[in-house]
């Protein structure tokens, strides 16, 4: 039978909660969607909204009827607590519609079963703690929430999956160097749950793509338990549309391909690392090319300048209001001045036919810009909608581009992606789909302050007469998990 709101029957049940008789009532309505039931003993009416409930999951095969419901109490300003309280009970004789809503479905269930068995009596699920990530609460969030969460599932660490904790800004990639690579290399299908920004993902990809795939290679599925400071990425997946911190997409969410790409430099481009003071070399890609892979963003310009100015212990306080204060600050610099125009010759790829594939480069007519940004994503933080027209996974590369104007005119546009992303509106403002995007500097720019590219938040310093170049990639590197 469809589940239809209008065969109102199996909207109210009579069952019990805790062993408590209670008569349930489910109302769904567009996006509300709320369980409210009435205890048979005391009157008493308590409530639970879709944005809190995790998932449903049956109690025993013996006992059909009986659900466990767990669900998150979010963190109010009153408490000192920052992150959801875990909470569960096991509701008897629930509204058919609500079970129907709230189950994972077996064809949409994410496999964080499914290799407990044959893969060397070794876990293959992997729970990455980021530990100092956005304002440092993965762990606690770990050891509150996500360890019971699993553990209602039937897992267990140590014997169905492995916990690793951030000791530093390597972690990650060499656990993905000496672990997911190497097992995904012998054809095992590996879940990661990873409690980190969009940082932590970035890193498992670049690691994989930095290293050699083999023909039996399986992408590796990652859960993103959102605990950045932007989260890009969890805020264009809506993963971030409940108060679960991902916990119910994580559950009843399916995988698919992250679309990625990935950023060519010129040889002398270097990494800067520990707040700008330190420089590194980037890694090569097959052809012997340095190359950085991304899903979020590459920017030069007046983006890429407030992500490397804020990315201080100092700025990072303050969490995602990091970027608005670096934007003030370069928009309204000390001594008054105007801000800087950046130059460079900016060209935009677009194949000519889906068919032939030509390639043809078209160069932007100014030499003077402000904005230069490409994303796979709409959002590169909660309510900051950079491409409107960007939908969850659909692998489409978009530049939103401007030149020089006064500060005060920056502002109103870019408050305007704060209102829904209607600055792409703007006749100033470009907004197109492209194949690949390349910024050369042909030595316009001498100092390196203007220089200065940002990918997935890293920043890349070029050569004064280096270049960059983002492409699409075709062959992804991992999965991740979102609601169908
Ligand atoms: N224990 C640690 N010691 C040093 N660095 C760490 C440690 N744990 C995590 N990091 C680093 O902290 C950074 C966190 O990045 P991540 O993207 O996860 O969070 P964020 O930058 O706050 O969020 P977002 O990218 O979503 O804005 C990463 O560079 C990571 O390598």
């Amino acid at each position: 039978m469809p589940m239809g709101a209008s065969d109102s029957k199996s909207l109210r049940t009579s069952g019990q909660v805790d062993g408590n008789p209670a008569e349930f009532e489910y109302t769904r309505n567009g996006e509300l969607q709320l369980l409210s039931y009435r205890f048979a003993d005391s009157d008493r009416v308590e409530t639970l909204q879709r944005e809190d409930i995790i998932a449903l999951l049956p109690v025993h095969a013996q006992f059909p009827d009986d659900y466990s419901i767990l669900y998150v109490v979010p963190p109010d300003n009153a408490s000192a607590r920052k992150i959801p309280l875990f909470q569960s009970m096991i509701a008897t004789r629930l509204p058919e519609h609500f079970i129907h809503d709230f189950s994972p479905s077996g064809s949409s269930c994410w496999r964080l079963r499914s290799d407990r068995d044959g893969n060397k009596g070794r876990p293959n699920l992997h729970v990455v703690i980021s530990t100092l990530s956005g304002a440092g609460l993965a762990l606690d969030l770990f050891y509150n929430v996500v360890k019971n969460v699993l553990s209602y599932t039937g897992l267990q660490e140590s014997r169905d999956y492995v916990v690793h904790c951030t000791q530093s800004e390597r972690t990650i990639t060499e656990l993905t160097t000496s672990v997911f690579l190497p097992r995904a290399n012998e054809g095992n299908a590996q879940a990661i749950v990873l409690l980190s920004g969009d940082g932590g993902v970035v890193d498992v990809v670049n690691a994989l793509l930095g290293g050699r795939r083999s023909n039996q290679y399986v992408r590796p599925s990652i859960a993103l338990l959102p605990l950045g400071t932007g989260n890009a990425l969890a805020h264009s997946l809506d993963i971030t549309a409940d108060n679960t911190l991902g916990l119910a997409t994580m559950i009843k969410g399916a995988h698919q391909p992250l679309p990625l790409f990935k950023a060519t430099f010129s040889p002398g481009a270097r990494m800067l690392v520990h707040e700008g003071s330190r420089q590194e070399r980037l890694q090569f890609d097959a052809g012997g090319v340095s190359a950085i892979y991304g899903a979020v963003v590459c920017s030069w310009g007046f983006h890429a300048g407030l992500v490397a100015d804020s990315d201080t212990a100092e700025y990072r306080k303050f969490g995602a209001e990091r970027f608005q204060m670096a934007a003030k600050e370069a928009l309204f610099p000390a001594d008054g001045s105007e801000p800087h125009r950046y130059k460079a010759m900016v060209s935009l790829l677009r194949r000519s036919s889906e068919r032939t594939s030509k390639e043809e480069w078209q160069t932007l007519d100014r030499e003077e810009h402000m904005y230069v940004l490409a994303t796979l994503v709409s959002s590169l933080e909660k309510g900051f909608t950079i491409s409107p027209a960007s939908k969850p996974l659909d692998g489409k590369l978009r530049l939103v581009h401007f030149g020089p104007m006064p500060s005060d005119e920056v502002m109103r546009i870019m408050g305007q992606a704060y209102q829904g992303g209607h600055h792409v509106d703007e006749e100033a403002v470009g907004y197109e789909d492209v194949d690949g995007v390349r910024v050369d500097f042909g030595g316009r720019e001498e100092n390196a302050r203007w220089r200065r590219i940002c990918v997935d938040g890293k920043i890349i310093l070029v050569e004064p007469d280096g270049w960059v170049e983002v492409r699409k990639v075709e062959n992804g590197a991992v999965d991740i998990v979102c609601m169908p």
